[in-house]
């Protein structure tokens, strides 16, 4: 009956998962079941009478835990971590209580243990994602409240380096003429290919995620890649079906499981899908803003950017104790042009005055097409006299301009300039306005094309 109850106990123990350990008073392992033989990966010959702490990986805290569980006669939930002869590491949450002989002193220590390895690993995943989660949020962020495109790119490129440590990789635009994909930040590597063609990659073909070099059997090597000892993933940045960019990130495959790679994969599309609506936002805007920018007929700044331009370089000039000059060009007895040779012909004159004008910029000048005939030119630090002369070659320039009318023949114009100086004739742009367009006033009373200063 003794030896059946034994053999009992036995069987019991050997059915136990978690590897179970006595441990003497002087820290020798007892007796252990086959779960603790599978775990150390040593055979139960070799660990009885072998020292316990020698199987986990922090010694010292195994031996600490040891010590509490037998000052304080039992602990739950001890966490460490065994090794395998083989290196793999299992943790585990230990269990241990004293027993004692049957004289009732302690003889040693009985320890079960836990294996939370998957538990453990689940929680660190779960922790990266969320810490991923944040970072593409934060970068979200800060995306929403760029004004420029420019501005972008380095968030992008900071996200994703935090995302994917130990990658290269680099971010590309798509120019809107030319189509070429230009690489405007990257990370690692210096050697990526600077400009090509969406044509040279697979994602920007296909529109869709490429992944390459990772030993699947049909994936191609899209052309702008130069070296393929790394596996790469190209993400294409797509606005509805229009090439805004592409993502580029280059990785080694060693250490990292199918899993992991996966992983990496959703998430660098989610942080692929957040920079794509953000520069679609941006790109929309930069659009918007050029053509509300800009007079359609002649290319021209218009007067919207004219008056912010005007406001800045008045600071600028404030703070540098400069001067500034802006002139008011109006073509001279246009409607009677316009009423003899047609409004086409008329169009053609502003055209013609504008490319003249264009021509005529210099440094930080502004030139713009204010409204109707009327184009302001706007010169910093230069002195009246300067700005005088500059004003009369360019209004002689506009007297020598000859355009061909709708019925063959040839026509010219004059124009007429007022002229305003900063801080001479005001400290605003509204003041520096009236104060030239009384100038031109004067000008146009005076016999038109001629250059009048603010008295
Ligand atoms: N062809 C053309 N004409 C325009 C445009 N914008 C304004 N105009 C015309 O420009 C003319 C401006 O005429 P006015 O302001 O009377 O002045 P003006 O005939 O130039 O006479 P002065 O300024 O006194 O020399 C009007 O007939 C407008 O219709 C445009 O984009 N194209």
């Amino acid at each position: 009956m003794k030896h059946s109850r034994s053999s009992y106990a036995r069987s019991l123990i050997e059915a136990s998962l978690d590897p179970l350990v006595t441990i003497s008073a002087d820290g020798k392992i007892m007796d252990v079941n086959r779960a603790t033989e599978k775990v150390t990966g040593v055979p139960r010959k070799a660990l009885i009478g072998s020292d316990f702490s020698n199987y986990f990986t922090e010694p010292q805290r195994a031996r600490d835990g040891y010590q509490l569980a037998f000052s304080q006669g039992t602990v739950m939930d001890y966490p460490l971590a065994i090794c395998h002869a083989s290196g793999k590491i299992t943790e585990v949450l230990y269990n241990a209580s004293v027993y004692r002989d049957e004289e009732g002193n302690v003889a040693g220590l009985f320890a079960a243990a836990r294996d939370i390895t998957a538990l453990k690993k689940a929680q660190r995943e779960l922790e990266s994602a969320i810490a991923q989660m944040q970072l593409i949020r934060e970068m979200t962020d800060l995306l929403q409240s760029c004004q420029k495109t420019d501005e972008a790119y380095p968030i992008i490129k900071t996200a994703l380096v935090a995302l994917f440590p130990n990658t290269e990789g680099g971010v590309y635009i798509m120019e809107p003429q030319s189509r070429a994909l230009t690489l405007v930040d990257q990370w690692g590597r210096t050697d990526l290919e600077k400009l090509f063609m969406p044509n040279d990659c697979w994602g920007m073909r296909r529109g869709r995620i490429h992944i390459a070099g990772d030993g699947r059997a049909i994936n191609p090597i899209c052309r702008h890649v130069k070296q393929t000892t790394a596996a790469y993933i190209c993400i294409p940045l797509l606005a509805h079906s229009h090439g805004l960019g592409l993502i580029h990130i280059e990785y080694h495959l060693g250490g990292m499981d199918p899993e992991e790679i996966q992983r990496k994969f959703s998430i660098a599309e989610t942080a692929a899908d957040s920079a794509r609506l953000a520069l679609a936002n941006l790109t929309l805007r930069e659009e918007l803003h050029a053509l509300s920018i800009r007079d359609p007929l002649t290319g021209l700044f218009n007067r919207r950017f004219l008056e912010e331009a005007v406001d800045r370089e008045l600071v600028r000039m404030h703070r540098a104790d400069q001067t500034l000059a802006i002139a008011i060009l109006d073509i001279d007895h246009f409607k009677r042009l316009n009423d003899t040779y047609g409004h086409d012909t008329g169009d053609e004159v502003l055209r013609q005055v504008a490319q003249l004008m264009s021509r005529f910029r210099r440094g930080n000048d502004i030139v713009c097409r204010y409204g109707g005939e009327e184009f302001v030119i706007v010169m910093t630090e230069i002195a009246v006299d300067a700005a005088v002369e500059r004003l009369n070659s360019l209004r002689s320039a506009v007297e020598s301009l000859s355009y061909k009318t709708e019925t063959g023949t040839r026509t010219s114009v004059t124009a007429s300039i007022g002229m305003s100086l900063y801080p001479e004739h005001g400290d605003n742009r509204l003041d520096l306005i009236t104060r030239a367009d009384q100038a031109l006033y004067l000008a146009k009373n005076g016999g038109r094309n001629r250059v009048v200063v603010a008295d």
